[in-house]
């Protein structure tokens, strides 16, 4: 009983204590946030700190809960400008115990920070887990980085692009192969989620590393022909467990990616001892792929040493020449460092791309003016040719500069992939900057994020001058309306371009979006982050939505499936007034769901929701409507 007591008390008096230095800390960080000059909002955790990360889901409903109505769509609704409207500034601060996170929506305070790198680097601590097999470009910082960065990029300079269409042409083509064989069967609708994420799986395995995927529907005999590559280096991957192996290529990669938060848990032998299976088959996932790179590596390793170039990219083989790794006396590279890279790569070029394609598809199908737009663009660059025919140099620049770009830029402005980028204060080190003409500080210790609400700050971005072009009731910032990026004439300014310290670090060259197209204010556009710490893969990612696109809708279109108000038979006998309410109703449920149904961990994605689709050939459309 004295000892029960004892123990009760104890507990009581280290929570006590702990709660003590909880509001001490509090208190400190509420003086900075004041001397800061801008507004800010208390938070009881670190939002973007692990602990919070990993058990978000248990305490966010107990604490909206306890919220007044008013504030239940407070600060952080992900999408949107929202939150920096109620605040009343482009900058803000969110401040806990733990933490001050500036929220940052102003052009000019981006292009200060992104161009800063020394003095606002990325925090590393939200980036330990993607070091799984090695130390890579996303993770690193300063003198490291900068290797990672010259080891990389050389791999992803404009000559490699032709291989990222022409891969991209193959598996789009695989992408609808499987579309159609659906449109079939009873179930006509698409599960386009998971389909872009294969398609963007096996686009960056191939492209990146030279490991062509087959499809599962390829797999049988007579298709299995169409899918090979015509490249003796290639190394062939499918559904087969092959000797010493316990899953897939296939599984491997995508249970690893489709489930990476869990790596945070703990190493893989941990993983794979956790009652719960998903921690098992992450853990397996893990080892497994790195097994699988393993020998892709000893592979590449052996073509390089006796002189076998393979005919593209293949960030492999690159990778391995640039470390000098071959001569293992003559580099600092190791091993790990390239299975690092390997990694970061296949992660961060998947999900993103699969997103975007996926997003793109769902807005197209609800604005049927502008999906015909491109349509019209797409056959006016192809001219019938045979999709062999097709030419990286010759039609991807003529893509860039018309519908086809601008609705990837579009859907890029409206659902950024990665919603928030990371950027922070060293401890102690206070950052000056000037927002409006005035100086201000950004205190040290911070973690910034670089908000996608600047792609709907009303600021940066001009209304349609036509007065039928507006929607009432709906803010044109949160529209899809890809013809804001075409121009009536050419544009007058160009985008200053960052002076880079070092051209090798720099990656793809050219500008976000094309000469020929709406120019944003510099800082506003940010979807691939700016300055030096920019998406490496910037120009990958452009060539393969645009290719996809030019292959989809050179033949077809996508239209909203609205089974779940009509069935097929009631749709064939409707008049076109009939067509349009059933139409409009699935077009308010995928509005919303677009609208409470995307959500963020590594990448912003449809979660716990499905918006079904249908793919029809040109001219059989069955909903010609606009939202
Ligand atoms: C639509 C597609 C894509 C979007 C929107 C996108 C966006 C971004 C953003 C915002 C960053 C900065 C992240 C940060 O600072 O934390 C980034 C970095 C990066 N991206 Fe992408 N990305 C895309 C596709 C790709 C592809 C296809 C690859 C590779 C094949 C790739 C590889 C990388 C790498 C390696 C970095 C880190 C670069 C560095 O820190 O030096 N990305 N990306």
């Amino acid at each position: 009983m004295a000892l029960t007591s004892l123990i009760l008390g104890a507990t009581a008096s280290i929570a006590a204590v702990q709660l003590l230095l909880l509001y001490r800390d509090l208190r400190r960080n509420i003086a900075i946030a004041k001397r800061s000059g801008f507004p800010y909002v208390l938070t009881p955790a670190n939002v973007f700190g692990v602990f919070w990360l990993a058990t978000f889901w248990f305490w966010s409903p107990i604490l909206r809960s306890l919220l007044p109505a008013s504030k239940k769509d407070g600060v952080f609704s992900e999408l949107g400008y929202g939150p920096f409207e109620k605040m009343g500034s482009d900058v803000f601060l969110a401040v806990s115990p733990a933490k001050i996170v500036c929220f940052v929506a102003d052009a000019d305070v981006i292009t200060q920070i992104t161009t800063r790198r020394n003095d606002f680097p990325k925090p590393l601590e939200m980036y330990g887990r993607l070091d799984i097999y090695g130390k890579n470009l996303v993770s690193t910082e300063g003198s490291d980085w900068r290797m990672h960065r010259k080891m990389t990029a050389p791999s992803f300079g404009e000559r490699n692009n032709e291989l990222v269409f022409n891969e991209t042409l193959h598996h789009t083509q695989s992408l609808l192969r499987l579309w159609t064989e659906k449109g079939t069967t009873s179930d006509k609708n698409l599960d386009v989620a998971s389909d872009t994420m294969r398609w963007a799986l096996y686009i960056i395995s191939g492209a990146g590393f030279n490991v062509r995927v087959n499809w599962p529907h390829e797999e049988g005999e007579g298709k299995q022909k169409a899918t090979q590559k015509p490249n003796e280096s290639s190394v062939m991957m499918g559904s087969e467990v092959p000797a010493g192996h316990e899953m897939s290529y296939r599984e491997a990669l995508s249970e690893l990616l489709h489930n990476i938060m869990w790596t945070m848990m703990g190493s893989p032998k941990l993983l794979k001892k956790s009652p719960m299976k998903v921690h098992r088959t992450v853990g397996t996932a893990v080892s497994e792929w790195g097994q699988y790179m393993d020998e892709v590596y000893e592979i590449k390793k052996e073509q390089v040493t006796s002189g076998k170039q393979s005919d593209g990219m293949d960030l492999f083989q690159a990778l391995i020449r640039a470390s000098g790794i071959v001569d293992e006396k003559q580099t600092i590279v190791k091993k790990s460092d390239i299975l690092g890279n390997a990694f970061v790569l296949m992660l961060a070029g998947h999900e993103t791309t699969a997103n975007s394609l996926h997003f793109s598809l769902i807005y197209l199908a609800m604005h049927w003016s502008s999906q015909k737009r491109l349509q019209d663009d797409v056959s006016k660059i192809i001219q019938g040719r045979p999709i062999e025919e097709w030419k990286y140099e010759e039609d991807f620049p003529k893509l860039f500069q018309c519908m086809p770009a601008a609705v990837m830029n579009e859907t890029l402005r409206l659902l950024q992939p990665v919603i928030n980028i990371p950027k922070s204060t060293a401890p102690g080190r206070p950052q000056p900057f000037t927002m409006n003409g005035q100086q201000h500080t950004m205190p040290g210790g911070a973690h910034i994020l670089l908000s996608c609400a600047v792609h709907r700050n009303p600021k940066y971005w001009p209304e349609p001058s036509n007065e039928n072009d507006k929607k009432a009731n709906v803010r044109d910032t949160d529209r899809f309306r890809p013809e804001r990026w075409l121009l009536d004439k050419k544009p007058n300014a160009d985008f200053v371009e960052i002076d880079y310290d070092d051209e090798e670090l720099r990656g793809p060259s050219g500008e976000d979006t094309s000469s020929s197209l709406f120019k944003p204010v510099k800082g506003s556009y940010i979807p691939f982050s700016d300055g030096y710490r920019s998406c490496i893969g910037r120009r990958f990612a452009q060539v393969e939505l645009l290719a996809a696109f030019a292959v989809i809708f050179s033949q077809y279109s996508v239209e909203l499936a609205v089974d779940e108000f009509a069935t097929d038979d009631e749709v064939a006998n409707m008049d076109d007034e009939s067509k349009e309410k059933v139409w409009r109703k699935a077009a308010d449920k995928t509005q919303h769901l677009l609208q409470n149904k995307t959500a963020s961990i590594i990448t912003l994605q449809l979660r716990g929701a499905k918006i079904p689709l249908r793919l029809v050939k040109r001219g059989e459309e069955t909903f010609k409507f606009d939202l």
